[in-house]
């Protein structure tokens, strides 16, 4: 985000003023283009920093980003902005809002502080027909009074309109993701005398779009001051890319003192026609800038945005549903930057919503670091919270003292006015860990937090964990988290032991250990038995420690063991399980179905499956795109797509074709076990699970 200087706009506005002052500018002629493409508005937004909507923090900026340079892609644009898409008349607009429309904004207030104060002796600055109000009651007929709206509509902050002095009367809103439509009393035709005028006085403008009110997601009317440039700028957030943005003028008091631009490049901005009663539609992702140089009075858009039928059907088909509701007069919200939510539904969602469980050294990293990117996403306090395993606290009486311990690691109580924003770790010794973690985290979250799974090549996730725990370099604190037990062993000599350890604990009757070969007629009689069911546990009871990483290089690759106790403990739909070899294709992100039939280019896009291939992006989306949806979460592009927690490493196989022909043997059967578990009993694709990571094929 680029806050333009105050210098910057005052040399927009003068320039601005001398365009206006020389009638060197004339309006574009009105050209009906049809609507603007959304597939021209697809520019990936640049203004999602987490941070930026943490609860912690104040609101920020209304998703408009200032530009002064003009490096846009330009890939695809059109050589037009503007449509030109009827006219309408808008007189009984006019009638409805013509009171108090020269107040300056939150004048009301001031008014109130004045009459109170009888010392006062502040100059009103006082503008022709402006009759104005500061009644709050049912009666009080200036939509713009702030104390009006706060008690007969809601009040909404937009922080960027705020700092320009723009005031506005809000009919419809969305958050930033078309998660929820809010319908404000205001534009509500059973609700509400003025709703029901308001309705009716807008329709003409539905009409000549030719569509029906439920595809508008956001609608208000914004009053903009005298003497005010609002900078060269492009409207950022999800929204954006899913809407069509109408302006129709409705109070410009002289039309040669507003001038209204916008074009794909900050050269090449048009003036657009505004006069009362003009809707055009402009591609508020291109450049668009507005002065009003009128001496005292104010000039008022509409502004409305809609989204074509069929964005909701593909919000049914993410898992995201558009929630419509209707705010009651006087209701109060609660805003983050990209989040709105009402304050009677705080304390809504239960914390966290979601733990990333392992496997360890499977990109669980990337994966937390992609999903913090969503602006609805907050980070735990640290990523690895181990609440559920060495954190636990053992001495705490009671669930609730152990459940307050547990919440303590996430931003949970800050996030109790905004049910949007979700929050959940990564701790990947969970998936191992099963017997100690999955009591706990029934006791303290029953409400039971989505449950995400990474898995890799099991042989290429022992040879990362290798790499890492006997690595020196990192803080003390990973370094002594990673602990000492490997540090002057050989790969072959941490593999032995695990297998020794396994062996007597009689998990593998059916491996070889002078052979390295599995005896496949064992092995299918032992696996799934209870025999292999006690086993697991012995192994698992006792060869975990809590505080040191070196351990079970072969048993963290062993995925349908590990899954087996999980996917008993909890219901299918609590689990996504995503491989990180899918995260590295190159092939391009796919559209959203949302965005699907404006995006299709026909390439099915061939993906490159094996580790060390490409990386484009694309993989990293599609992965983020599934967990999005497993936690009921609006799509968002992820804009870093690296990878997190990599390390350089010399391939610790590299010229040990035995050792890698036997852990091959080893982990074939497991591996297959895993595909099948995943394709059957969690009904997974097939073609993506079946024959995962068969080694004979490469
Ligand atoms: N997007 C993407 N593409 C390819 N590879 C990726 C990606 N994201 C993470 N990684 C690799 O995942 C390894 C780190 O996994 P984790 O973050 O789960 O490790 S940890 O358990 O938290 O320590 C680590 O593997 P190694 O580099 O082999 O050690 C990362 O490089």
């Amino acid at each position: 985000m680029v806050a333009t200087p105050p210098e910057e706009i005052a040399r927009q506005h003068a320039e601005a003023c001398a365009i206006l002052k020389s009638r060197s500018m004339p309006c574009l002629p009105r050209i009906d283009h049809g609507e603007v493409p959304l597939r021209w508005k697809q520019r990936p937004t640049s203004s999602s920093s987490p941070s930026s909507s943490n609860p912690n923090s104040p609101p920020g900026e209304e998703g408009i980003v200032v530009d002064d340079d003009d490096d846009v892609e330009h890939n695809d644009r059109p050589g037009w902005c503007i449509s030109s898409r009827g006219q309408v008349d808008v007189s009984r607009i006019v009638e409805l809002i013509s009171e108090g429309v020269n107040d300056p904004a939150g004048d009301d207030e001031k008014k109130d502080e004045r009459s109170s104060s009888s010392s006062s002796t502040a100059v009103v600055k006082e503008e022709p027909h402006s009759k104005s109000s500061s009644s709050a009651d049912a009666s009080c007929t200036n939509l713009w009074s702030e104390r009006n709206a706060s008690t007969n509509n809601v009040r909404l902050t937009r922080p960027s309109h705020d700092a320009w002095g723009i005031k506005k009367i809000i009919l419809v809103f969305c958050d930033d993701f078309l998660n929820t439509i809010y319908t404000l009393p205001w534009y509500q035709p059973n609700n509400d005398v003025v709703g029901k005028r308001m309705h009716d006085a807008v329709r003409p403008v539905l009409d000549v779009l030719g569509i029906d009110k439920s595809q508008v997601v956001r609608c208000i009317l914004a009053g903009m001051p005298p003497g005010v440039t609002i900078p060269v700028h492009h409207d950022t957030g999800e929204w954006v890319r899913h809407a069509h943005r109408v302006h129709v003028p409705i109070i410009v008091p002289d039309v040669d003192a507003v001038l209204f631009r916008c074009g794909d490049t900050v050269s090449t901005l048009n003036r657009v026609d505004c006069s009362p009663g003009h809707v055009f539609e402009m591609n508020n992702q291109a450049k668009h800038t507005a002065t009003n140089a009128h001496p005292y009075a104010y000039r008022v858009h509409l502004i409305l945005d809609y989204v074509d039928p069929s964005f909701f059907d593909a919000r049914v088909s993410e898992n995201c549903p558009t929630r419509r509701v209707d705010l009651s007069p006087g209701e109060v919200v609660t805003q983050t930057r990209r989040s709105i939510d009402r304050a009677l539904d705080a304390g809504a969602r239960r914390h966290p919503s979601y733990i990333v469980i392992g496997a360890q050294k499977a990109g669980t990293t990337s994966l937390y670091e992609y999903l913090n990117q969503h602006p609805w996403v907050i980070k735990a306090k640290r990523r690895e919270t181990h609440c559920l395993d060495w954190r636990w606290d053992g001495t705490l009486k009671s669930t609730s003292d152990r459940r307050r311990r547990c919440l303590d690691f996430y931003h949970a109580d800050a996030m109790t006015p905004y049910p949007s924003l979700i929050t959940g770790d990564s701790t990947p010794s969970y998936l191992l860990d099963y017997y100690r973690v999955i009591p706990r985290l029934r006791e303290v979250f029953p409400h039971e937090p989505r449950l995400i799974i990474m898995v890799r090549d099991p042989i290429r996730r022992a040879m990362s964990q290798y790499a890492m725990v006997t690595s020196t370099d990192g803080t003390p604190e990973q370094l002594a988290a990673r602990g000492v037990e490997w540090r002057d062993k050989s790969l072959e000599e941490v593999l032995t032991e695990d297998v020794r350890n396994m062996k007597d604990d009689g998990l593998l009757p059916y491996w070889d250990v002078v052979t390295g070969t599995v005896d496949s007629s064992a092995y299918e009689a032992f696996a799934n038995s209870r025999e292999e069911d006690e086993a697991w546990e012995r192994y698992v009871r006792t060869r975990i420690p809590t505080r040191t990483g070196s351990y079970s290089p072969l048993a963290r690759g062993m995925y349908a063991l590990q899954c087996r106790p999980w996917f008993r403990s909890f219901s299918k739909d609590k689990f996504l399980v995503l491989k990180l070899e899918d995260m590295m294709t190159s092939s391009p992100p796919p559209p959203s179905p949302a965005q699907s039939n404006e995006n299709d280019d026909g390439s099915g896009g061939g993906a490159e499956k094996r580790e060390g291939g490409g990386g484009g992006g694309g993989g990293v989306q599609r992965a983020v795109d599934r967990a999005m949806s497993h936690l009921g979460l609006p799509r968002f592009q992820v804009s870093d797509t690296s990878k997190k927690n990599s390390r350089e490493y010399g391939d610790p196989l590299e010229g040990k074709d035995e050792l890698r022909g036997m852990l091959e043997r080893f982990f074939a059967p497991h591996n297959e076990r895993f595909g099948r578990m995943m394709v059957e009993e969690m009904g997974y694709d097939e073609e993506e699970w079946g024959g995962v990571w068969s080694y004979d094929q490469r």
